[in-house]
């Protein structure tokens, strides 16, 4: 059969076809690795000097760690096999010197060490995040949300763990593994090769462990994912479980992933149990090899009591690093790897405000596009909106219309300056948007959506979130004219009631209310809005009509309409089809010149 074992009815996960395929697939490694590390360098500041001597007192504990084994074969050559006890207690004090130093040393490293990582981790970490605020929209679209959430927190955490521990072991094993072997060579070659002659065993055993652990660890690693991917979905689409009646079937679906999890967490113990258990195996036989040779080799005079004991200790010092090496290899490089594509991010063009003459500017919200014509995707044929002019004049109101796609929502994201356009321009007052900083553009601005965003904080706050520095007065006298204060006042803790990231606990309805409160607090001069298209009982309609007819008041809106209502009411009806302008005028204007607004009235469709 092709499968290794069968203990206690798990199937083993691990067939040799596996391995096989494993063993061809390369460790995953950054392409640029010194450049990585050069950054990670950069990163530690002003704690490189503390990192120095960090590096120092690793070269001093290894030296330590190296001094006391040979000081005991003095002291067994020359005091106790000689009887001479003159000077034994001065040299075994020293002994004692030497391991507390050792243990000072490697206290002291490793507190630095982890005090340096930590910063280091820090600054990485606001840095990425720093970096993502700045990005432009464009680049979240081409990326999947939990890619950049695994950037943020499994690479870095990647990273953060190898600074922690992997970087002093790695540069520990080293030293004592040179170290170890110039000593031994210097006082016997033969009994050193003695002691290494269980090298290549360890090697063979350690690979054919960690070919199957690796393995195992990722199939692990993969079947966490999963199940928390489930769990995550489950809990947030519960009423669609419901709903469905699928409950049953989630579970099976549930059990089997969990089945996979079991069975994968079992082999991955049971193999990397193995590791300790062959170490401790092979150092006892490397250790009786050296007793036996160092006794032949006594008894003829070619080494000492003393330095047998010193090659022993050795010998167990000996496995302990290459155990350290081989088990950091794979950590070291896939930390580089993920640090290199946070670097990546990084690397990502932010949006850069070269005007920055304007930024007192306050908006009067006139808006032109002058012959526009934008592509989402450059090397796209047909642009998404294309040769598109028009102006509306501050404080009026245009209404856009259009069947599904036809580039609605992009002439508001254009407005919004999320992208840029690729001919004509868009004005503002008459400045040139480029002209004009995005932050101006942005904080003057406000955003009523279908489905609005509310953040985990309380109703408050939220409301704030369009100008932090409000009073309680002014959030209050928005939450009224928002028609949202008497819900409010009914919620278990009123403005302080803490609301759920999607606002769950509070209707579709109510959400609008609160987000029309919070563009009111803002007080913008340009408004964009994309009315509800799903339905919301007649008394919360009126009242959303009502709080945006207020908000709308005296300043520039664009509004993707949906209802009749909302169009009639408009000073400007925009008419669009597959990204052109196609009609441009009053309600009245477009309905006598019997075009496609015409039509889609006489269809009543919008
Ligand atoms: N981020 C994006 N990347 C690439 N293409 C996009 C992106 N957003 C929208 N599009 C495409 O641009 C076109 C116009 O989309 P837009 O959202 O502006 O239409 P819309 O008129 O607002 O439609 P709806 O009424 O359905 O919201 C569509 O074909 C859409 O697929």
């Amino acid at each position: 059969m092709n499968l290794i074992r069968k203990p206690f009815g798990y199937e083993p996960i691990v067939t040799r076809d596996d391995l096989k395929k494993s063993s061809k697939k390369k460790v995953e490694k950054a392409s640029d690795w010194k450049s990585v590390l050069a950054r990670i360098w950069k990163l530690v500041d002003e704690q490189r000097f503390l990192l120095i001597i960090v590096l120092l007192l690793v070269v001093i504990s290894s030296a330590l760690a190296l001094l006391g084994p040979y000081m005991i074969g003095i002291i067994i050559d020359d005091y106790i096999t000689k009887s001479r006890f003159a000077g034994l207690s001065t040299i075994i004090g020293i002994l004692v010197i030497v391991y507390v130093f050792l243990s000072v040393a490697m206290y002291l490293q490793n507190y630095w060490m982890i005090g340096i990582s930590q910063q280091t981790i820090y600054r990485l970490r606001t840095g990425l995040f720093n970096h993502l605020q700045k990005l432009p929209v464009s680049f979240f679209d081409k990326r999947q949300h939990g890619e950049l959430m695994s950037r943020m927190t499994n690479d870095i955490e990647n990273v953060s763990q190898t600074l922690n521990s992997s970087f002093i072991q790695v540069f520990s094993s080293i030293l004592t593994l040179v170290g170890t072997t110039v000593v031994m060579l210097l006082l016997s070659p033969l009994l050193t090769a003695i002691t290494l002659v269980i090298v290549p065993f360890m090697y063979v055993a350690m690979r054919w462990i960690t070919r199957r652990t690796s393995k195992l660890f990722k199939e692990q690693q993969q079947a966490v994912g999963e199940l928390n991917g489930m769990i995550e979905e489950t809990i947030s689409g519960q009423r669609i479980v419901k709903a469905f009646s699928q409950e049953s079937r989630m579970l099976e679906e549930f059990s089997k992933k969990s089945e996979r999890l079991k069975r994968a967490g079992f082999w991955a113990l049971i193999y990397s149990g193995f590791i300790p258990k062959v170490m401790n195996f092979l150092n006892n036989v490397s250790f009786t090899l050296v007793a036996a040779a160092g006794g032949v080799l006594a008894y003829y005079g070619q080494v000492t009591i003393g330095e047998i004991v010193i090659f022993t200790e050795y010998a167990r010092q000996f496995t302990r690093p290459l155990n350290d090496l081989a088990n950091q290899f794979n950590t070291v490089l896939s930390a580089i790897a993920g640090a290199e594509r946070v670097f990546g991010i990084m690397d990502e063009r932010v949006e850069i405000d070269e005007a920055m003459d304007n930024k007192d500017y306050k908006l009067k919200g006139n808006v032109t596009f002058e012959d526009v014509t934008f592509r989402y995707n450059q090397e796209e044929e047909s642009p998404t909106i294309q040769h598109v002019s028009f102006h509306v004049d501050a404080g009026k109101t245009a209404a856009l219309v259009g069947a599904t796609g036809a580039g609605k929502t992009t002439i508001m994201q254009l407005l919004a300056r999320f992208y840029e356009v690729n001919e004509g321009r868009i004005l503002i007052d008459n400045i040139p948007m480029a002209n004009l900083p995005r932050h101006t553009l942005r904080s003057q601005t406000a955003f009523v959506l279908q489905d609005p965003f509310l953040f985990e904080m309380t109703v408050k706050e939220n409301i704030r979130y369009g100008k932090l520095n409000a009073t309680d007065e002014e959030v209050l006298s928005a939450a009224k004219e928002a028609n949202a204060h008497d819900f409010i006042m009914k919620l278990p803790n009123g403005y302080d009631t803490i609301l759920t990231a999607d606002g769950g606990e509070i209707s579709q309805g109510q959400k609008q209310l609160l987000s029309i409160a919070r563009a009111l607090v803002a007080d913008p001069a340009l408004l964009l809005l994309d009315e509800a298209t799903s339905s919301i009982d007649t008394v919360t309609e009126l009242k959303i009509q009502e709080a945006l007819e207020r908000l709308m008041a005296g300043r520039t809106s664009f509004v993707i309409a949906h209802r009749l209502n909302t169009v009639r009411k408009a000073d400007l009806v925009f008419v669009m089809k597959n990204g052109e302008l196609i009609e441009s005028g009053s309600q009245e204007d477009l309905l006598k010149q019997k075009g496609k607004y015409f039509e889609m009235m006489t269809n009543t469709k919008i």
